[in-house]
């Protein structure tokens, strides 16, 4: 269970909240007087239910849906009938007790005795998702019209040394800019130390998420945000270019566009690297020592896609998704390097289509870049349509981990690959320079 406080009022500033929880830890303690409602994840999870009335049975949700279907009237025409929202007014905070709640702490405890990363991914995808609700709270009616979808988790930057299985969590966040019907949400998780009371950053995670009518059909508007101050204007700026860069790495895209001439330069010379000296002949390839064939270092997975895993739109829960893909991430790592990794990075989770209750889920994991001691790991989902024999990719996630010893080199052999090898390059470097200087992290899966 997350405890869970959700303010409606005025902070003096955001950024600067933020910025106190990145350099000093987290001080300031929660202003009950100014309407912080301390609430646990379970409620997180209830207060999503109540908005949307999804059921609670599974066998309710066809009639669920259908109830949905008269709050269509309440959709805004047009985004400039919605009233507009300020940061302040989705600002949430959630506690997750590990410290004094230990009967939560199984379901986040690995075997390294950390917290699990998977499980922590879940739990931003679900306070994501409450924020925008916030932010788009309907004042005339308890249900909300909006369908809230995940469309994409930006970015996730580790900056913690260790998660602590037996310490307090917290998670802090809002809307930090929105579109006409999708909204990027900044979060941070925070910690307390094991022999201080303050809390200090763990990471911070930008998701995208989509609003849809009410059956999730179609794109819906979000109210607008105004920032306040020159803080606010700056992160709203920079949420403004965050759309525009994603939009370049998506023009960019080498399943659209030829590599660079310098990564051309990168691709010919692992060919020349790899080609055996004693033959005249293009086909002849050795690898060199150290090295592992891209082919040779991946893992696959599948899952059933039952029920208990779906979202309040009967859908699957896009933080099982992500979860289930980085643990299967963090075993290739494992595997890869022979020794513990940590995550240190997670980037571009695009969720393309969403995934039905019943589909069989493919997961395939594929280290695509190395570099030093980092594994570049791309993990790539299809559903398996077993009538039509169909394939049909739902998302693909990138994730950085860290293993305790240098790794292997990772070597391409085809040109398919050696585009997969261009693109973990980029993510890796698109990857902070900060994050990527952090030691070690303890979260596992
Ligand atoms: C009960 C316990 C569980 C409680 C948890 C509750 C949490 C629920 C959250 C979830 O689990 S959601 C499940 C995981 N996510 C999905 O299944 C989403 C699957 N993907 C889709 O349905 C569509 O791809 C998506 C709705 C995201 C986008 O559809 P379209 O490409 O048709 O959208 P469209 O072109 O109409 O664009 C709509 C907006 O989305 C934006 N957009 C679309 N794809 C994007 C992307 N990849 N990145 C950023 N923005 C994106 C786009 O720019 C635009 O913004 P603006 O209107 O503000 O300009």
């Amino acid at each position: 269970m997350l405890a869970l406080r959700c303010t409606v009022r005025k902070a003096p500033s955001l950024l600067a909240r933020a910025l106190t929880s990145m350099t000093n830890g987290f001080q300031s303690p929660p202003d009950m007087s100014e309407g912080h409602l301390p609430i646990h994840v379970n409620n997180v999870r209830s207060r999503l239910r109540a908005i949307v009335g999804a059921s609670t049975n599974w066998s309710d949700h066809v009639q669920a849906m259908h109830e949905r279907k008269d709050l269509h009237s309440l959709l805004a025409k047009q985004q400039e009938d919605l009233p507009p929202r300020k940061m302040n007014d989705s600002y949430i905070e959630v506690i997750l007790p590990l410290g004094s709640q230990p009967e939560l702490r199984e379901k986040y405890l690995n075997v390294h005795n950390s917290v699990r990363f998977g499980r922590i991914l879940e739990d931003l995808d679900s306070l994501g998702v409450l924020i925008c609700y916030t932010h788009t709270k309907h004042e005339a009616s308890q249900r909300s019209p909006l369908s809230i979808v995940t469309a994409l988790v930006d970015k996730i930057d580790l900056c913690k040394k260790v998660i602590y299985p037996d310490c307090d969590i917290k998670f802090t966040g809002n809307v930090s800019w929105v579109g006409k019907t999708s909204m990027e949400v900044k979060m941070h998780m925070l910690q307390v130390g094991l022999h201080d009371d303050t809390y200090s950053p763990v990471l911070d995670a930008t998701f995208v998420m989509v609003a849809r009518d009410p059956e999730n059909k179609r794109s819906a508007f979000v109210n607008p945000l105004i920032p306040e101050g020159p803080e606010e204007e700056e992160v709203f700026r920079k949420g403004e270019l965050n759309k525009m860069r994603r939009v370049d790495f998506s023009t960019a895209s080498l399943l659209k566009m030829a590599p660079t001439a310098e990564e051309r330069t990168i691709v010919h010379n692992i060919f020349l690297n790899t080609l055996d000296t004693r033959t005249v002949s293009f086909r002849s390839r050795v690898l060199p020592p150290n090295s592992v064939w891209m082919e040779d270092a991946k893992l696959k997975g599948l899952e059933i896609c039952h029920p208990q895993e779906r979202n309040i739109f009967n859908r699957i829960f896009g933080g099982f998704l992500m979860r289930k893909a980085f643990e299967l991430g963090w075993a290739t790592a494992c595997s890869y390097g022979g020794s513990r990794p940590y995550v240190v990075a997670v980037d571009d989770i695009m969720f393309q289509r969403p995934v039905e209750i019943g589909s069989l889920l493919l997961l395939s994991a594929q280290v695509c870049y190395t570099e030093k001691n980092y594994i570049q790991i791309r993990v790539h989902s299809e559903v398996y349509d077993s009538d039509t024999r169909e394939h049909k990719t739902t998302n693909v996630f990138h994730f950085t981990f860290m293993s305790e010893r240098e790794v292997p080199q990772i070597v391409p052999k085809t040109y398919g690959e050696s585009m997969l090898y261009l693109d973990g390059k980029r993510h890796f470097s698109a990857t902070t320079k900060e994050t990527r200087e952090v030691e070690t992290t303890t979260a596992a899966p």
